[in-house]
């Protein structure tokens, strides 16, 4: 086996395993035990790759073999269907050709650009109303991301009344906070010892059972709404372009297939809103902490595109510091540190190391994107890296993982975070905080929570290893307009959907 630290008998490694940003732990195991780790704990071995060349080595060429996630105790007795967990059998592989049909190159996601570009002025419109100092960045960028994802998925226009939270983003928030609780500690014994599935529900303590089936019957409610919506919207011929329609307008498409465009499109609001929330804040915190990007990023675009208009998708190829911008912002603060295990199928060999059956493997993203000997200062946010004739190896590219249970998102996203981060650049000037004291604050980067990620997978249980998914705390800082004339062009902008919603289309009731 790779080496990796000594463990106890029994337990193996359980409580060496970090509860606290395990991606940094590990990168620091690595320091002593090189690139790929073992450790062991509950009978279960977990290979730890901190080396992005090692992770293609084993989890890419090794196909099939590392394409399995374990599967969650919990999910199955909810009779819950997840994207992320389980085998890459019949199911997921459906979902993934699904999205591969929708955006797997970035041309074929091109249709979807002007949403793109007006979910992103309507973003700039909202960040305007910020408060110097207040913490609502965060709330007004997911906001925005769950606007564009719900756009995309099912053609639907969030509701725009001031202080009023719109009732669909309302029962998707409401589906993932039920999914969190739903995995919380307690229920989370399950996963620890699974046989406890089969404790008989006349039993005292059988409640978690009952507990489970009950929130999996809201998330059911949550993920259906919309999608009947879509259904009975085509029917009377008002449903806007969206993922859902186009797959559910496909010829010769069966019950089954219908019930899984069902389940992927509700996995995509889980999977886009706090990524992408996430990686637009790693921008406008690292505003605050490089003035001199910020002053560099503007240059660009004042030369580019001038003062008298906003930038668009179709300026992309003219602004390579923006494009860097985007780059580092995903290499600085990965939204996924650790990506999701994959499982290994069959036991596998790298180099004279072997990885057995059923081993767990995961690839620590954060450490890839931290090596020192691929990027000097690595905690310092630099685009300058990806510029000039040396640039520094794009090791932004492993946020999404490897081999296949790769993120079947990233030609969404990638358009969605380029014309946003874009266009907040364009229009604000953002700099750190003033505190009471008169002191400048020191924005936090990442996130303090440990483990609000829904994904109760026995890993995470039997680790202790509760935070998969770093996210963002709100943070305070101060979002200026650059000029008044580019506040008037937002709204000037924002007033001209490039969509037509038809009055008569039936509302949406949740
Ligand atoms: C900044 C944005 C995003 C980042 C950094 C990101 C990153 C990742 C990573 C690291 C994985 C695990 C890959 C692996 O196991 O090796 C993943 C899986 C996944 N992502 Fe994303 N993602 C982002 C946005 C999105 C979006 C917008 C969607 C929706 C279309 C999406 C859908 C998914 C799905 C469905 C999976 C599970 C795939 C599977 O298990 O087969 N992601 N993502």
């Amino acid at each position: 086996l790779p080496p990796g630290p000594r463990g106890l008998p029994f337990v193996g490694n359980l409580f060496d395993f970090p509860t606290f940003k395990p991606w940094e732990v590990f990168a620091s195991w690595g320091e002593k035990y090189g690139p790929i780790m073992s450790a062991k704990a509950m009978g279960h071995t977990f290979i730890i790759i901190n080396d992005e060349d090692i992770a293609n080595s084993i989890v890419v060429e090794g196909g099939m073999n590392y394409a399995d996630r374990p599967t969650s105790v919990l999910f199955e007795i909810a009779n819950m269907q997840s994207f992320v967990t389980g085998p890459y059998e019949g199911r997921i592989r459906a979902m993934r050709q699904m999205i591969a049909r929708l955006m797997g190159t970035p041309t074929n996601i091109r249709k979807y650009y002007p949403i793109m570009d007006y979910h992103a002025i309507k973003m700039v419109k909202d960040l305007s109303h910020h408060k110097d100092g207040e913490t609502t960045a965060m709330v007004a960028l997911r906001k925005a991301s769950a606007a564009v994802a719900l756009h995309l998925t099912y053609g639907y226009v969030v509701k725009d009344d001031p202080g009023v939270q719109d009732p669909l983003i309302a029962l998707a928030e409401k589906m993932l906070d039920t999914i969190s609780k739903f995995s919380a500690q307690g229920k989370r014994l399950v996963e620890i010892f699974p046989l406890l599935r089969y404790w008989p529900s006349w039993m005292p303590g059988s409640g978690f059972k009952r507990d489970i089936k009950k929130s999996y019957e809201s998330i059911r409610i949550a993920c259906q709404a919309p999608f009947e919506w879509v259904v009975v919207q085509m029917q009377v011929g008002t449903a806007q372009e969206s993922f859902v329609r186009d797959l559910l307008s496909e010829e010769g498409i069966t019950n089954e297939g219908r019930a899984l465009i069902l389940s992927m499109a509700s996995s995509i609001y889980g999977a886009a809103v706090e990524t992408t929330a996430a990686a637009i804040s790693a921008y406008i915190i690292a505003s605050c902490l490089y003035p001199e990007v910020q002053e560099r990023f503007h240059a660009e675009l004042d030369r580019v595109v001038g003062t008298d208009r906003l930038p668009t998708l179709d300026d992309r190829a003219r602004l390579p510091y923006a494009e860097a911008v985007c780059k580092e912002a995903l290499r600085w603060v990965p939204t996924i540190p650790l990506a999701f295990p994959h499982l290994a199928s069959q036991e596998g060999v790298y180099n004279q190391y072997r990885i057995p059956k059923g081993s767990l493997v995961i690839t620590n993203i954060w450490a890839m994107q931290h090596d020192p000997a691929k990027h000097p200062d690595p905690m310092v946010f630099r685009p300058e890296r990806y510029l000039g004739p040396n640039p520094e190896h794009e090791s932004w590219k492993n946020a999404f993982g490897f081999g296949k249970r790769m993120c079947p998102g990233k030609n969404f996203i990638d358009p969605v975070l380029f014309i946003t981060i874009t266009k907040i650049a364009a229009v604000f000037n953002i700099t750190k905080a003033i505190g009471p004291d008169g002191k400048a604050v020191e924005p936090r980067v990442g996130s303090s929570r440990t483990g609000n990620f829904p994904y109760g997978m026995r890993f995470c249980a039997r680790l202790r290893l509760t935070v998969v998914h770093s996210g963002q705390d709100p943070f305070p800082c101060n979002i200026q307009p650059r000029s008044e004339a580019v506040l008037r062009m937002v709204s000037d902008a924002h007033s001209f959907p490039p969509f037509q919603l038809d009055p008569s289309a039936p509302s949406l009731v949740v």
